[in-house]
């Protein structure tokens, strides 16, 4: 567990504890091998009533096996409490479950699928109800095996909410969900959570959990790594945000090197120097080493500096340090650090959904507009999800 005052150590804080004191879910050292393979490795957490908790992490890291722990669909070692008790001792009209892997019979309708499960409980919510609220009520006449991936993974949800549960299980809820369908499910557990459920969800979209989730739960190889807020983890383990101003002119080095001095002069923020810059440019080779920031020539040939640490509001100050040192700003670009930026640092591996979305999110610093970096729901399709290789 990362030891870091903003983040905590898996505690729920004064938000995560229900009625009677006790957290909604709450595992302790949980252990789980698969012959050779360690699937969790003393896992700790706990969740309070009403919170969103995200769990991501990387292929094979245990969120599943961590779900079925919790769900009581496997036996583990350690200790592992729901709603106060033994995860197979719930009542399972006071839980919902989505799968990873859930596959229903294809003939039948999105309707009779969602109402065969509400007669499994004895006070179900309203079918229809349930339909519109994942907004599948125009087709919900159409065979499961003729919906879309989207209506599908919509139809799986519906199931897992039709027992209006205290505690609401969703393994990837919007894998292969279009833009809108994942609308539909995160305001679903936007109003699921407002109204008291512990939501337990994995996803592989960074920018949908760093939305959903109070807290995130970073999980590696079997342990949670790392717990807190969207915005803590950020804080922690993010990194800075950055600011890059494209210089108008030739890509002189007295250009590149006069707005790095008006920054590092004018203003307050403590950038790095860290870049290069291409032959191209003016052969600034040399500049790199010392504090202060970045210059670089990008492959067009204008001149770039990058600039770590400035907030937002801080922006203007920088363009005007820099254009009050005769050095005209031709665009200006800023990212913050996002949840993909922690995965990064505490995985050691990139975030990369793959499929086309691959790699558009990528940050090169120079592009002409602001951005911010958190801003997407990228996803993984479904083609590519683990499920199938075991
Ligand atoms: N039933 C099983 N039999 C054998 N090994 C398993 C089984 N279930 C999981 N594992 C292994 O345990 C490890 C953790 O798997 P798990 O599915 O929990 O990871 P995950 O984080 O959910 O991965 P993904 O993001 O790919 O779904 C992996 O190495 C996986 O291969």
């Amino acid at each position: 567990m990362e030891n870091d005052p903003d983040v905590d150590g898996g505690g729920v804080g004064d938000q995560g504890v229900d009625g009677a004191g006790d957290p909604v879910l709450r595992a302790d050292d949980v252990r789980k091998s698969y012959g050779e393979v360690t699937a969790l490795s003393g896992a700790d957490l706990a969740v309070g009533r009403g919170e969103v908790f995200g769990l991501i992490g990387p292929n094979g890291a245990g969120k599943t096996t961590l779900v079925r722990a919790l769900t009581g669909t496997t036996a583990v070692e350690g200790t592992v409490r729901v709603l106060g008790t033994a995860p197979d001792a719930v009542d399972p009209e006071r839980v919902g479950l989505l799968p990873q892997s859930f596959d229903p019979p294809g003939r039948l309708t999105a309707r009779e699928l969602v109402a065969y499960y509400a007669g499994l409980y004895d006070d179900a919510r309203d079918v229809e109800a349930v339909l519109e609220a994942v907004g599948l009520a125009s087709d919900a006449d159409a065979w499961y095996e003729t919906l879309s991936g989207g209506q599908r993974r919509r139809a799986c949800v519906a199931t897992a909410l039709v027992n209006d549960p205290d505690v609401l299980f969703l393994d990837e809820p919007t894998t292969g969900i279009d833009p809108a369908g994942r609308r539909d499910i995160h305001r679903v557990i936007r109003e699921a959570a407002a109204a008291g459920v512990t939501v337990f969800l994995t996803s592989h979209a960074m920018g949908e959990v760093e939305r959903l989730a109070d807290r995130v739960g970073l999980i590696r190889e079997g342990s949670i790594v790392a717990v807190g807020s969207p915005e803590s983890l950020i804080a922690a383990h993010g990194g800075e945000p950055t600011l890059t101003l494209r210089l108008e002119g030739a890509a002189e080095r007295d250009v590149v090197e006069s707005g790095v001095k008006a920054v590092r002069s004018g203003t307050p923020y403590d950038a790095r120097r860290a870049g290069t810059t291409t032959a191209r440019g003016g052969g600034a080779a040399g500049m790199a080493g010392a504090a202060g920031a970045a210059g670089t020539t990008d492959a067009a040939g204008a001149a770039t500096i990058e600039i770590t640490g400035v907030p937002l509001e801080g922006i203007g100050a920088v363009v005007d340090a820099v254009t009050d040192a005769g050095v005209g700003v031709e665009s200006a670009s800023w990212s913050e650090p996002s949840l993909e930026d922690v995965y990064l640092e505490l995985t050691g591996e990139a975030y990369r959904p793959a499929g086309p979305e691959s790699g558009t999110e990528a940050s090169t610093g120079a592009t002409p507009e602001p951005e911010t970096k958190a801003g997407g729901d990228s996803e993984r399709p479904e083609s590519t999800a683990a499920e199938g290789s075991r």
